[in-house]
Order: structure tokens, then C-alpha cells, then sequence
């Protein structure tokens, strides 16, 4: 066994490890990075952008399966090759995952180790059977990985999760998506265009981040236009057939028992910090009842068992708060700037939470969550909100995009806004308006002085912040459209 001394230990080399890795080394030469997978991050990996190229293939599919409405006829049948489909999504994510590559190249060799780190003691920590770290400091950027009933392991090696979809040559035939959250709904519907018969399951409702009931229904009206997803789905069994995997189920619209035959199963039901294998219980921290260490969400410092400031920090996924991209990126950065400084602390910048799923239509999320805002104003009637339908909106209706509500909040009395639920088009665009208005604090009369261009989505964004300045009895009610502004904003 090798023994290495070194001021700072980064357990993790994905997207907040690396973070990590090149604010520790501002302080102090002596840093080494820890990683047990392979190179590359779970963003570019299996994650953001292999799913997105998956969505971009399904939406030039989608429209062009649907121009007659514009008076186009493409003449001919519309197909899908999957082995082509799939040899982009995977040669464009290897182009992405080089760039990483290329980046973790550049970093010196003495300061990578290879294998799986866990916890001997606070200061200690074991590589694999290879090496011993002693550390002045460790960060956890030890990232999440899917988690599932066992009750899937029925369906055998039928039963795949999102790391597998992408090594996929072609397309099957059918799949049953267990888990309409985020990564369900967005590669659900994205095979559903591509040609994949296709069921979305779901246990208590839930659907993709959205709280807002009102949202959350147009949501589940709109999907099921499409494609079959019962967010609260009674699903009787789940076996292995030969290749196959049979699921009965309670067929939601008729209430029919039917059992149907698919290719895989595909597991998108959450997923769990890497930090059960961590021997974390070594590392003498204030663990929560998920056995996640507790953190100051400004330092990312960990508590030690006694309530007292840890030498030990934690980033990204391992911290199973906000386990997106953007905050992993700024997370690792603030925590390894910390471990660089210890035993100063700097508090980094937290920004507005955004969240955007790339469903069509998109969902976003801006702000607290609407749990939160009901549970902090709503007791007190101090949570106003405003919303906008799509289906009449201007510039989305000449799209053929109009679909889908917003719903805007703020605080009654002052005017300020605080946050909003979108499912409608181009929400990705709008949730960045939003949440950059939210992080200066600004108004809900402030956003409206704000220039709207004709005609444009947003339209649709100032109808619903007018509704919003009217229930706040700061403005007057829409009493009609808005005809100075042109039809159907
Ligand atoms: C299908 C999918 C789609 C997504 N799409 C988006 C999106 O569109 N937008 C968005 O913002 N987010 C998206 N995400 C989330 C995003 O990918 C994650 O939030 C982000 O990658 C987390 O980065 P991380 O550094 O915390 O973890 P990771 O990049 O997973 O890095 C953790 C690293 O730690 C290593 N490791 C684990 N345990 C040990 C150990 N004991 N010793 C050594 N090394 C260890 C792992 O091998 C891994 O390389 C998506 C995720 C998935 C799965
Ligand atoms: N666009 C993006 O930013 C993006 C895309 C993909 C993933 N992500 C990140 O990855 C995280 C994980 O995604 P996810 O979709 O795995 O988790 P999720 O928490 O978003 O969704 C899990 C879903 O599975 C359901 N579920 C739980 N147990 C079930 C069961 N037994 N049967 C059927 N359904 C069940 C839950 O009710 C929930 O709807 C997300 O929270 C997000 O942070 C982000």
C-alpha cells in the first residue's frame, strides 16, 4: 500500500470534482483527485447531453411528422433510422466527452489517482487496495446514481437505466418507462417520437419538478394527448417472458387489466447519493436521516458528529440538494476554494434555483419550489400569483406551439416576485428571464416596465405578470386583450 500526504483530497472527477479540483489548486500545490469511473462526467457522459441529442433527433421526427397543418405535404413515408439515430447521439457525445477528456489530460498525472476512495478516518482515506491518502482536507464530489425498487430485477438484464439507453446501436422496438420525473418524461418522450411503443408509470401523481396543481394538470392533459403516462399508475406485475418484459397494469383511461409485452424496462425512478460507500461513518460528520453529511449550503462545509465545522466539504449530486449541472459547476468551485483557504471560509454566490426540463412542451421551475413559497406566504395570504394559457397566445399559436399554462408568484403587499412553474413552449428561454428578474429582487410592477417585442412568447410571460400585478391589487384587472399590443398576447 502507498501512503501520500497531501493538503487536499477531491473524491470525484466529474463536473463538480473538477470544480473542485481547480479552486483548491489556487491555494496549494499539494491537491489530488480521486476518481473510481471513467473520465468524462456524468453531464457528458449519461446525462445532459447525450439525452438532449437523443431529444433534438426526436424533435426533427415530431415536426416532420407534422406539417400538414401548415399546408406542407412531405410526400413519402417519414422513417426513423434508429442505427443512424443512435450513431449521432453517440459520436456527438464522444466530441463532448473529449473536450472533458482533453481537460483532465492537461491535468499532471501525480495528481490523479485511480480507484474507488473510502473514508479509513476524517483524515484518511483508502484507494481502492492501492493507496492511503492522508489529507488535511477532502472534498465529496462523489456525484448520484440511479436508484430503483428491487422489484425490477424481475425484468433481469431487460431492466436498463439511462447509462444504458446511450449505448444502445439502434432503437428498440418497445419500452416501459417506470418514473414520469424528469429523466422518465424526457427520454419517454423522446423514444415515443423516435417510434418506440411506449408506457410512462408512475406511483402518487407526481409529474416531472411541477407542484403547482394547476400546471401540473394541464401537464398530465397534454402529455397523454401524446403518449401514455399515468403519473399514478396501478401496476399489478412486472416479469421476465424469454426476451421480454410483461407488465400488468391498470389501463388509467378505461380501467381495463392489461398485460403488455415490452423490450426493456427502463428505471428512471430517482436517483441517491454516492455516499453509502463511502464509509462515511468514518469520516466523524453529522450524517441526515438519508445518511447524507449536513452542510452549510454557502461554505459546503460539513458539520463534525459534535455540530463543529468539519475539515470534510461536500459538492454536486453527493449532496443531494439541487443535483443539476449549473449548481454541481458552482458548488464544487466554492468547496474547493474553501478546502484550498481552510480554515478561512469564504461564502460563495448561491444563485436563483432554475430548473428546465426539455420535454415539448418544456417545463421549467424558478424560484422556491411552490411548496416552499405555500408553506412561507401561504398561511398569511401572502402569496399572490397570475398565469397565462398558451392555447390563445400570439407568436405560439402561429407555431403550432400553443399548449400549456405559467403560473407567476409574488408577495403580496410588497409587489416582489418570487418565483414561477412554466409547461409551455420555449420555456427554457422564459425560466432565464424569470429567474435573472427574481435574483435581482425585482418587482412584479418593475418586470413589466420591462420591453416586450411584438410578437413574441414572452407576450404570453407579461400577460400572465399583468394577471399577477392585478391580484396583487397593484394594477388593473385585463378586462380585454391588450389590442395596442397586437392579437393574442
Ligand atoms: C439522464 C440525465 C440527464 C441530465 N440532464 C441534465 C440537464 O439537462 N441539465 C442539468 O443541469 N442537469 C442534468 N442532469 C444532472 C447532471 O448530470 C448532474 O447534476 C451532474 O452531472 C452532477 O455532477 P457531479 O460532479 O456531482 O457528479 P458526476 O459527474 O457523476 O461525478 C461524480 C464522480 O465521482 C466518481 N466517484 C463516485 N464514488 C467515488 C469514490 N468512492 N471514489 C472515487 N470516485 C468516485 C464517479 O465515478 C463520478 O465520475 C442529468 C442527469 C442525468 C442522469
Ligand atoms: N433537464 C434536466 O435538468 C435534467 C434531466 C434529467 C435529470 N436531471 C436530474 O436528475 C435527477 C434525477 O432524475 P429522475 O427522473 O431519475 O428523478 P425524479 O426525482 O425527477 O423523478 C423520479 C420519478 O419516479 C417516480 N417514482 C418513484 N418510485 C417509483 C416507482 N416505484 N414506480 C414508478 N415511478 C416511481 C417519482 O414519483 C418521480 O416522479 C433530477 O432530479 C434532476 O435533478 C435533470
Amino acid at each position: 500500500m502507498q501512503e501520500r500526504q497531501v493538503d487536499v483530497a477531491i473524491i470525484g472527477a466529474g463536473t463538480a470534482g473538477l470544480g473542485a479540483y481547480r479552486a483548491a489548486k489556487q491555494h496549494t500545490d499539494s491537491v489530488v483527485m480521486i476518481e473510481g469511473g471513467p473520465y468524462g462526467t456524468t453531464c457528458a457522459r449519461v446525462g445532459c447531453m447525450p439525452s438532449k441529442l437523443l431529444i433534438a433527433a426526436a424533435e426533427a421526427a415530431h415536426q416532420a411528422a407534422d406539417t400538414d397543418a401548415f399546408g406542407i405535404r412531405i410526400n413519402g413515408e417519414i422513417s426513423v433510422d434508429g442505427e443512424a439515430v443512435m450513431a449521432r447521439v453517440k459520436s456527438e457525445r464522444d466530441r463532448f466527452v473529449g473536450f472533458v477528456l482533453d481537460s483532465v489530460q492537461r491535468i499532471p498525472a501525480g495528481d490523479k489517482l485511480t480507484g474507488y476512495a473510502r473514508f479509513e478516518g476524517p483524515n484518511t482515506l483508502v484507494v481502492d487496495d492501492h493507496t492511503r491518502v492522508h489529507a488535511k482536507r477532502v472534498v465529496i464530489a462523489s456525484g448520484s446514481r440511479p436508484s430503483y425498487p428491487g422489484f425490477f430485477e424481475a425484468a433481469g438484464d431487460r431492466l436498463v437505466i439511462n447509462d444504458d439507453v446511450f449505448e444502445w446501436d439502434s432503437l428498440p422496438e418497445s419500452v416501459a418507462v417506470f418514473g414520469p420525473g424528469v429523466i422518465g418524461l424526457e427520454l419517454g418522450q423522446a423514444l415515443h417520437r423516435l417510434g418506440v411503443r411506449l408506457r410512462v408509470f408512475g406511483v402518487g401523481g407526481a409529474l416531472g419538478p411541477l407542484q403547482d396543481e394547476a400546471v401540473r394538470e394541464v401537464a398530465d392533459r397534454t402529455f397523454n394527448q401524446e403518449l401514455y403516462v399515468d403519473p399514478d399508475a396501478k401496476v399489478e406485475a412486472i416479469e421476465r417472458d424469454g426476451d421480454s418484459v410483461v407488465v400488468t397494469f391498470i389501463e388509467r383511461h378505461s380501467g381495463e387489466r392489461l398485460t403488455e409485452r415490452f423490450d426493456y424496462l427502463l428505471a428512471a425512478t430517482g436517483r441517491r447519493p454516492n455516499v453509502d460507500r463511502l464509509g462515511i461513518e468514518n469520516a466523524n460528520l453529522t450524517l441526515n436521516d438519508k445518511g447524507v453529511p449536513s452542510y452549510n449550503s454557502f461554505t459546503l462545509q460539513c458539520r463534525n458528529a459534535n455540530g463543529s465545522p468539519s475539515h470534510i466539504f461536500i459538492a454536486g449530486d453527493a449532496d443531494q440538494d439541487l443535483p443539476l449541472l449549473h449548481e454541481a459547476s458552482d458548488e464544487g468551485r466554492i468547496a474547493g476554494d474553501n478546502a484550498g483557504r481552510y480554515p478561512e471560509m469564504r461564502a460563495g454566490q448561491r444563485r436563483t434555483p432554475l430548473a428546465v426540463v426539455f420535454s415539448d412542451p418544456q417545463m421549467a421551475t424558478v424560484g422556491l419550489s411552490y411548496a416552499e413559497l405555500e408553506r412561507r406566504y401561504g398561511g398569511c395570504d401572502c402569496l399572490a400569483s397570475g398565469e397565462v394559457s398558451f392555447e390563445g397566445q400570439g407568436r405560439s399559436r402561429v407555431m403550432r406551439v400553443n399548449k400549456g399554462l405559467l403560473r407567476v408568484y409574488a408577495e403580496q403587499g410588497s409587489g416582489l416576485f418570487l418565483g414561477a412553474e412554466i409547461f409551455g413552449p420555449r420555456a427554457e428561454h422564459l425560466a432565464h428571464l424569470l429567474a435573472w428578474a427574481q435574483q435581482q429582487r425585482m418587482t412584479v410592477a418593475q418586470m413589466l416596465e420591462m420591453p416586450f417585442y411584438h410578437p413574441v412568447i414572452e407576450e404570453g410571460l407579461r400577460t400572465a405578470l399583468r394577471d399577477l400585478n392585478a391580484n396583487l391589487q397593484l394594477g388593473s384587472r385585463i378586462i380585454e386583450r391588450c389590442m395596442e399590443c397586437g392579437p393574442g398576447d
